[in-house]
């Protein structure tokens, strides 16, 4: 479901004589349909630069990145939105959301975009909400003043609101509480279960270790710093 082939990265800094730093050589990777793989190494490693590269924000030097047969390192704009819509679900760390939108339709808009009937998109994004212990007064607001803990809960409830085929996890339970991460695990838990493939980053080891098939050490693919 995702495949990654001879990866390379570099980063070019233009407010600072235009140096170039490789951060990812010949990186590898390969998760089917129902695996989750972590993301493991040192910080700075490359673990996020990998992530936003599978999901289009960064672009690669080199190589290809297969995600449900389109290649995203060589796929136009518009093929990437279309991606994101249709296969690949990404729950960062850091919510980001047009202001004044409220809770419910920011964890409805995956199903709008599918073009699911706004009522039942509303009922499943509430479904979401409550089951991710987000008190009901909180729906009709935005969620950019919620707390760290709520942010990051409503992110996980878009994520999660659709079936996406693949998913993307940046610390999925950084700032929960024991209750909020149990949830989280049975979420991941049931993608995997109906076949997603799973790409995370977890520092969380206990985490990890419960829901993570295998684990890949970007330190591997990092030029500089290989052994
Ligand atoms: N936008 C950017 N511009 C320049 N350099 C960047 C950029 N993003 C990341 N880097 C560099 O790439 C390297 C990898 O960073 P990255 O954030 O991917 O590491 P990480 O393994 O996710 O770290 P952490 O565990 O601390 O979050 C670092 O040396 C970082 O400075």
């Amino acid at each position: 479901m995702i495949e990654i082939d001879n990866l390379s990265k570099t980063f070019t800094l233009h407010n600072q004589g235009g140096a170039v730093i490789r951060v990812m050589q010949g990186a590898h990777l390969s998760v089917a349909p129902g695996e989750c793989v972590a993301l493991v190494g040192a910080s700075g490693s490359g673990k996020s630069t990998l992530m936003r590269m599978i999901y289009g924000n960064y672009v690669a030097a080199s190589g290809a990145i297969r995600v449900g047969g389109l290649d995203v390192a060589r796929a136009q704009p518009r093929e990437i939105i279309r991606l994101r819509r249709e296969t690949l679900g990404y729950v960062s760390q850091f919510l980001r959301v047009v202001p004044r939108v409220p809770t419910l339709d920011v964890v409805a808009e995956p199903l709008r975009a599918l073009g699911v009937n706004a009522d039942t998109s509303r009922a499943r994004a509430a479904e979401m909400l409550a089951r991710l212990n987000i008190p009901q007064p909180l729906w009709d607001l935005s969620p950019t003043t919620f707390s760290g803990g709520e942010q990051q809960r409503v992110n996980i409830a878009r994520g999660f609101v659709r079936d996406y085929p693949a998913l993307l996890l940046d610390e999925p339970t950084a700032s929960l509480d024991a209750a909020n991460r149990e949830v989280v695990m049975g979420l991941i838990e049931a993608a995997k279960a109906r076949g997603a493939a799973i790409v995370g980053i977890f520092h969380d080891e206990a985490a990890r270790a419960r829901v993570c098939d295998r684990e890949i050490d970007v330190t591997r693919f990092t030029p500089d710093r290989a052994a």
